[in-house]
């Protein structure tokens, strides 16, 4: 057994609560959201977790969240690592678009296909593909290595950035992730093998 990756996306942002597509715009947390960050971290103390390293994005809904999360541990001063390659997937000319309006105009089963398959780009945005393909390298070189090493980790990020790491992670097919979704500030515990594979994973909520 080697050590332990939490990954919790950021609680519910005011673009969230206005069905607002948000991609990599700034919005802050609701007070649901500021919320809903401090309960995880709760839920992360309740099971004895204390961390070793945390890793969040350059959006502020993330940094946020992770600052909660290490409240609530008592570890407010613990080295954070903020990184563009965490971001939420670019929602390109969606992005500030209401998701109704955007269903309205060019209809429900496009817009689904644009936020939740694999390799259908949003026009001028990410498709989750390309999110996994700066989220993954990242998670390999960086992050990985202090699982390994027996550290446990936070990654407090996005639906999409998240999506795409725990497709690779646990292994989906392109249909398996599109069902896929994430809950705002719900954590994710993996705990990985010596070899990298996945020994538990474990939704808390
Ligand atoms: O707007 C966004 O950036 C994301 C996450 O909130 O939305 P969706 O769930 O539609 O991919």
């Amino acid at each position: 057994m080697s050590g332990t990756l939490v990954l919790v996306r950021h609680g519910q942002s005011e673009w969230n609560l206005k069905n607002l597509f948000t991609g990599w715009r700034d919005p802050g947390l609701t007070e649901k959201g500021h919320e809903e960050a401090r309960a995880a971290g709760q839920a992360l103390k309740a099971r004895g977790l204390a961390f070793d390293i945390a890793y969040t994005s350059v959006l502020s809904r993330a940094q946020t969240t992770c600052a909660h999360i290490l409240e609530a541990v008592g570890q407010s001063d613990l080295e954070t690592i903020r990184d563009q390659a965490l971001n939420e997937r670019d929602y390109g000319d969606l992005s500030g678009l209401n998701k109704d309006d955007a269903r309205a105009k060019w209809g429900e089963e496009q817009v689904h296909v644009w936020r939740r398959s694999y390799d259908v780009a949003p026009p001028g945005g990410e498709s989750l593909r390309d999110t996994g393909a700066r989220v993954w390298p990242y998670y390999l070189h960086v992050i990985q290595p202090h699982v390994l090493r027996g550290e446990t980790v936070l990654v407090a990020a996005h639906g999409n950035s998240l999506r795409a790491l725990i497709m690779a992670l646990d292994g989906l097919t392109k249909d398996e992730v599109v069902k896929m979704e994430l809950g705002t500030g719900v954590p994710v515990v993996y705990r990985l093998n010596a070899d990298s594979t996945v020994a538990s994973k474990d939704v808390l909520g």
